[in-house]
């Protein structure tokens, strides 16, 4: 039998990976229908929203969005109809850490994907392709297989594929106009190769054929755990050197490009910063180190782990720098915090280091300023009120306030903290903001932002990540 030639794709979540994945394909494949559902109502009335004010800000998405909505790309909340129509169906559900329970704090929980699962076995009436699209652990599409093998009807018969996503949040458009690589894991039975190829027949609509990695199931699922453990290894590694360089005098900047330089190593991903966030890459690393343990390899898992510690490690070391620099309290004194999202381009804010920084600016009893623009006030009252279980949010607020701009938030500040690398934070007039400042101003650069020598110039005293203060 030739590889189904698939028509109708349907993708079960409609969050940061599915939502621009799956826009994307239906901008790539106009003869493919595309149904993008949730449970999550609001979410897809937001998709749905006659102002395009979609559920999630990504550069380049409501283009996208725009071109093909409603022609082949369609948001809803029917994803049994959904399901019954599909011939290819993407998992793209959400698989945080596990809150309780065995493996508690480092397992993934795998309840969304089993529940998505049990419900393509329950509904579907004909053969379907299940692709594994969420992050999940190794031999997760075992398990996916035997429920639906289990539970599926005559006639009825369900390849499974992992197809991890490699999209970064704020360059998720480009990634999925070029990836570096589609990866696509299965069987290595014909049935599975056959799979195998009708996925890879819809990405090859616009991504060259030969950055299509096809490997076995497992090694498809390890590979996106190894790639995200591997990308904040390298950040937990210059962080770790950004606090010798405080110490020392080097510049980290210097140091970064020096080493990146090595044709060997490359320069991405060497930016030293107040410490990653985003939602996978500590659940990501926690779940190796969970499937190390499971695995009796307790030497290994101590060697992930240390990944995740030195990055709480440079959280914490920043908040104390800030303390120690202003004269070892901050008690009753106002301090603004710029950024709250994780990273640039984006307004997500999951474990962000600016909820951790904030967190220990009240634990200190400061005031705090904050400003971002595009994080949701809702969602900042939202982290804030979870990262301060002790406090409730009438208190956070009394000690918190939430700005409209920079220069707002910075008016009687002591210190301007920057947590989030966002370009317009760069492009501030800062002698402006000098002006309204209490004396002594101090800035503290937690992402290498700013000029630091223009700032001292301005009259700043200035404390950047990976340098000496000046
Ligand atoms: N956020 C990112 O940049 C990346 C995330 N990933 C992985 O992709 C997966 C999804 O991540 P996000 O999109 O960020 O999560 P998300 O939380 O933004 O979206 C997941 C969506 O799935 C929906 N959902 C859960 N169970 C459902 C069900 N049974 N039926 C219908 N809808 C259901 C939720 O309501 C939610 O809207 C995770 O495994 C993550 O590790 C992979 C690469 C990049
Ligand atoms: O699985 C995922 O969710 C995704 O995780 C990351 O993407 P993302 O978290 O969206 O963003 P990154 O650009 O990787 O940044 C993560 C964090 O590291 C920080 N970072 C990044 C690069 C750097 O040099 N230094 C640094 O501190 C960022 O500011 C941010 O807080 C990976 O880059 C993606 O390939 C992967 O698909």
């Amino acid at each position: 039998m030739a590889p189904l030639k698939v028509t109708k794709v349907l993708c079960i979540g409609a969050g940061y990976v599915g939502g621009p994945t799956c826009a994307v394909i239906a901008l790539k494949c106009p003869h493919i229908t595309v149904t993008i559902a949730d449970i999550n109502k609001a979410r897809i009335d937001a998709w749905n929203s006659l102002d395009f004010n979609l559920p999630i800000y990504e550069p380049g998405l409501e283009d996208v969005v725009r071109q093909c909505r409603g022609r082949n790309l369609f948001f809803s909340t029917d994803v049994v109809k959904g399901i019954k129509e599909a011939d290819l169906i993407f998992v793209s559900v959400n698989t945080p850490t596990k809150k309780s329970g065995v493996g508690a704090g480092f397992a993934a929980d795998l309840n969304y994907v089993e529940l998505a699962t049990r419900q393509i076995a329950e509904v579907a009436t004909t053969s379907k392709i299940v692709v594994e699209k969420s992050t999940v652990p190794c031999r997760t599409a075992e398990s996916m297989r035997t429920i639906l093998e289990a539970n599926s009807k005559p006639n009825c018969r369900f390849d499974i594929l992992s197809n991890p996503e490699f999209l970064a949040e704020g360059t998720a458009i480009s990634d999925l106009f070029n990836p570096d690589r589609v990866l696509i894991g299965s069987l290595q039975t014909t049935e599975g190769k056959d799979a195998c190829a009708s996925l890879a027949a819809i990405y090859a609509n616009w991504v060259p054929k030969e950055n299509i990695l096809t490997v076995g199931l497992w090694s498809s699922e390890l590979s996106k755990l190894a790639a995200n453990a591997m990308l904040a290894q390298r950040i937990s590694s210059v962080n770790a050197l950004s606090a010798i360089c405080e110490a020392t005098g080097a510049n980290i900047d210097e140091v970064a490009h020096a080493v990146g330089y090595d044709s060997r190593m490359g320069p991405k991903f060497l930016k030293a910063s107040v410490g990653f966030g985003g939602s996978c890459f500590q659940k990501d690393i926690l779940n190796l180190v969970y499937l190390s343990e499971s695995l009796h390899l307790p030497e290994v898992a101590s060697y992930w782990r240390q990944v995740v510690e030195m990055n709480e490690y440079q959280k914490r070391r920043f908040s104390k720098r800030v303390v120690d620099t202003l004269f070892n309290t901050i008690t009753g004194k106002q301090i603004t915090v710029l950024g709250f999202a994780f990273k640039a381009d984006t307004g997500d804010t999951r474990e962000s280091a600016a909820i951790t920084l904030i967190r220990d600016f009240l634990s200190e009893r400061a005031f705090v300023n904050v400003y971002d623009p595009k994080v949701e006030e809702s969602q900042i009252w939202y982290d804030l009120a979870e990262a301060c279980p002790t406090m409730t949010l009438d208190n956070i607020k009394k000690q918190v306030k939430i700005h409209k701009s920079a220069l707002e938030a910075s008016k009687n500040a002591e210190a301007v903290v920057i947590a989030t690398e966002w370009k317009e934070f760069k492009e501030i007039d800062w002698a402006e903001v000098y002006k309204h400042m209490k004396k002594p101003a101090f800035v503290f650069d937690g992402r290498l932002l700013v000029d630091a020598d223009a700032l001292s110039k301005i009259g700043f005293k200035v404390a950047t990540i990976g340098r000496p203060s000046i």
